[in-house]
């Protein structure tokens, strides 16, 4: 009835009903039929260490097959064979999302292990300077928007027409809190971390006729390498931070690892368009 939202609705009528998605789980192809990521593939920036890691563990435990990258080939190496130690299946090559011939060589060899895939999630995202916004070098803005925002967006477009080959897809961002509540001294990367709202809201109905849906999860502050070298930002130590409703705990990454492997699930199916914290706290109160 309204044009704007025609194509969303042919769109979703393509899109498994929860009863498709049940059945989906029952289907006998191999070891891992009973998983309900089984015979899907993954590919997940930024996975060698901290959230990514246990992202690329959850989606492979879940019974994904997952493509595993960062900057670094000793770190790829090693986080592949400590998942191929715990029996999942991965694969991994060197990707620095904010290189073009990395991105190329990401999605090949995804194509070239897997033949397609079916979701992307990217985690990896930097903050080279802690200072104010407009202390900021135009070398720092191209950094952090190029990594944390511009290259999630090129990698997808490579990899798109892959993931309509596959049906239906999943596509997951990585944002932050910092896009709600603004933290001080890290003035670019609060702004890098709001436009992720944003391209996912974009993304989600430009991708919706091709059944790709689109969400972000926006953690809190989550105990890795990366929160450990940004100490001043975590919350209850700076008065402009809003209080916690789980105080007694620190947020790990397995806790947006869980919301990425529902995410990408067939119990997602009618979700997209989400931003979601996983902070112990909500933007909503
Ligand atoms: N840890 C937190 O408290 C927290 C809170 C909010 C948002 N985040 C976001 O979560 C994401 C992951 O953070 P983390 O805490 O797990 O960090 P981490 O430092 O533990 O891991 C980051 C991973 O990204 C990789 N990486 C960094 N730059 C890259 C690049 N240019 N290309 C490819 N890979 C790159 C690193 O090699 C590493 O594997 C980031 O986008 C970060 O902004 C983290």
């Amino acid at each position: 009835r309204i044009p704007m939202f025609r194509p969303l609705i042919q769109s979703w009528k393509r899109l498994p009903t929860p009863v498709a998605a049940h059945s989906m789980r029952s289907t006998s192809n191999g070891g891992n039929c009973s998983l309900k990521l089984a015979n899907k593939v993954a590919v997940v920036t930024g996975s060698t260490n901290g959230i990514g890691f246990s992202i690329a563990r959850r989606l492979a435990q879940d019974g994904a097959h997952v493509v595993i990258s960062s900057r670094k080939q000793q770190n790829v190496d090693r986080a592949v064979a400590t998942l191929k130690k715990e029996g999942l299946g991965v694969s991994g090559t060197v990707c620095h999302v904010g290189k073009a011939e990395d991105r190329e060589r990401l999605v090949a060899t995804a194509l070239e292990h897997c033949g397609g895939v079916d979701f992307l999630v990217c985690v990896a995202g930097v903050n080279p300077l802690v200072g104010g916004t407009l202390k900021s070098s135009e070398q720092i803005w191209d950094k952090i928007l190029g990594v944390n925002v511009k290259a999630p967006a090129l990698l997808l477009s490579r990899l798109l027409p892959h993931m309509e080959n596959r049906g239906q897809g999943s596509v997951v961002l990585v944002s932050s809190v910092a896009a709600y509540v603004p933290v001080p001294r890290l003035g670019v990367y609060n702004v890098s971390k709001t436009a992720l709202l944003g391209l996912t809201k974009t993304l989600a109905v430009e991708l919706a006729p091709k059944s790709i849906r689109v969400n972000c999860i926006v953690p809190g502050y989550i105990n890795t390498d990366f929160s450990q070298s940004h100490k001043h930002t975590k919350p209850n130590s700076h008065s402009m931070y809003p209080p916690l409703l789980f105080p007694y705990r620190v947020g790990q990454p397995e806790d947006c690892a869980g919301l990425v492997a529902f995410l990408c699930s067939p119990e997602a199916s009618y979700i997209t368009g989400e931003s979601i914290a996983v902070a112990g706290w909500s933007p909503h109160l």
